[in-house]
């Protein structure tokens, strides 16, 4: 029969599912009692976050290893691991976990853009502040996931559709930009129904089987709301960031801030709040009307705990023509400046 010791032994080269270090390493071996008579092992086993499917899987790969060593019963019980293990293994875990997703590789900063509800100016803000970022010298791709409406081809002009060399599907590139949208694989009249399942899929392999080079920021544009998508995204990428697009009115901050709380309960980083829509700016006079109300951002930001990164204006309709895609606005424009202040403050905050 197995003793105290050789318990131990064996079970100290299993790895924690979520710290991706031997039991070993973390101290998750807490307890081995033994009855010789019944051949009963009864084991307490630290881990990095209990009651999931990844704990399931490691009881039974515990229960396992015992029979197999001469054990005939086995009793199993699960902690959790003390915060201070917890935090010095999680960081180096989460990285693996995103780069075994991006298949080795430097891995870029990952950047959400969320909203509570449709049409507040998400994908207008993704587009440009990719732009900003690009032209602060980073290197930028955008992954349009909103499965409501693959806005972002639209937004910077892309007719064409990625290339495919070999196994890997290549973004296509517009302004310096690589873009990938769902929008390019989906039909078009394909119902949300459909695509929903199906996006958790989309994204892995966007991750996996796109060739996004070396890339600085990988900004994503999340479908609005709090659904499961978000969810997924929070599982897949757990250092990605969080940017929350609000219109100043309060009722829509306040939407906005399930968007948020989202993010606050699976511990993403919430880098600030970007107002859009919040005032219109006579031509004439200069003066600033606030057609949607006013404060909403600074609000949801205190909700949040986080910072307002900047307010943009209600545009008019385009006007005139120029190598630039109506809704990606140049550096000397007004509007490209404001997304040049909120694009410093995301670098200044993400690389500090
Ligand atoms: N500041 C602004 N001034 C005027 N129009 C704007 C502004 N921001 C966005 N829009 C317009 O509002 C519409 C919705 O914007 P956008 O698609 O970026 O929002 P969204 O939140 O991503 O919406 P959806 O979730 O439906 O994709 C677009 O037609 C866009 O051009």
């Amino acid at each position: 029969m197995l003793s105290q010791e050789e318990v131990k032994e064996l079970l100290h080269s299993v790895n924690d599912p979520f710290l991706h270090r031997t039991l070993e390493e973390t101290g998750g071996v807490k307890e081995v009692n033994i009855k010789e008579e019944k051949k009963h092992v009864s084991v307490k086993i630290g881990i990095g976050k209990t009651n999931t499917a990844e704990q399931m899987q490691l009881q039974q790969e515990i229960v396992g290893i015992l029979k197999k060593n001469g054990a005939s019963t086995v009793g199993l019980r699960f902690e959790q691991l003390p915060d201070e293990v917890i935090r010095e293994y999680q960081p180096a875990a989460e990285e693996e976990k995103e780069k075994s997703l991006l298949g080795g590789g430097k891995h870029p900063n990952f950047i959400a853009v969320s909203s509570g509800k449709g049409g507040v100016g998400k994908s207008t803000v993704t587009v440009n502040l990719a732009m900003s970022l690009m032209r602060l010298g980073k290197k930028v791709g955008i992954i349009d996931a909103d499965i409501y409406g693959f806005s972002v081809p639209d937004m910077m002009g892309v007719e064409e559709r990625p290339a495919v060399r070999g196994e890997k599907i290549i973004p296509v590139e517009r302004f310096g930009v690589k873009v990938i949208s769902m929008g390019f694989f989906v039909e078009d009249n394909s119902p949300i129904i459909w695509r929903g399942p199906m996006l958790g899929k989309m994204l892995n392999s966007f991750f996996k089987e796109v060739e996004w080079g070396d890339l600085d920021y990988l900004l994503l544009d999340l479908p609005p709301g709090t659904g499961d998508i978000a969810m997924d995204v929070h599982e897949m990428l757990p250092t990605c960031k969080e940017i929350i697009v609000s219109t100043p009115h309060p009722t829509a901050a306040f939407v906005a801030a399930r968007a948020g709380q989202m993010a606050i309960k699976t511990e993403h980083e919430i880098l600030g709040v970007v107002e859009n829509m919040a005032y219109f700016e006579s031509k004439k006079t200069g003066e600033k009307e606030y057609v949607f109300g006013k404060g909403g951002g600074k609000k949801l930001a205190e909700v949040l705990k986080t910072q307002v990164l900047g307010h943009l204006p209600l545009q008019q309709p385009y006007e005139e023509e120029d190598e630039f895609a109506p809704s990606v606005y140049q550096q000397d424009h007004p509007l490209g400046k404001e997304y040049h202040k909120i694009a410093a403050k995301v670098v200044a905050k993400v690389e500090e």
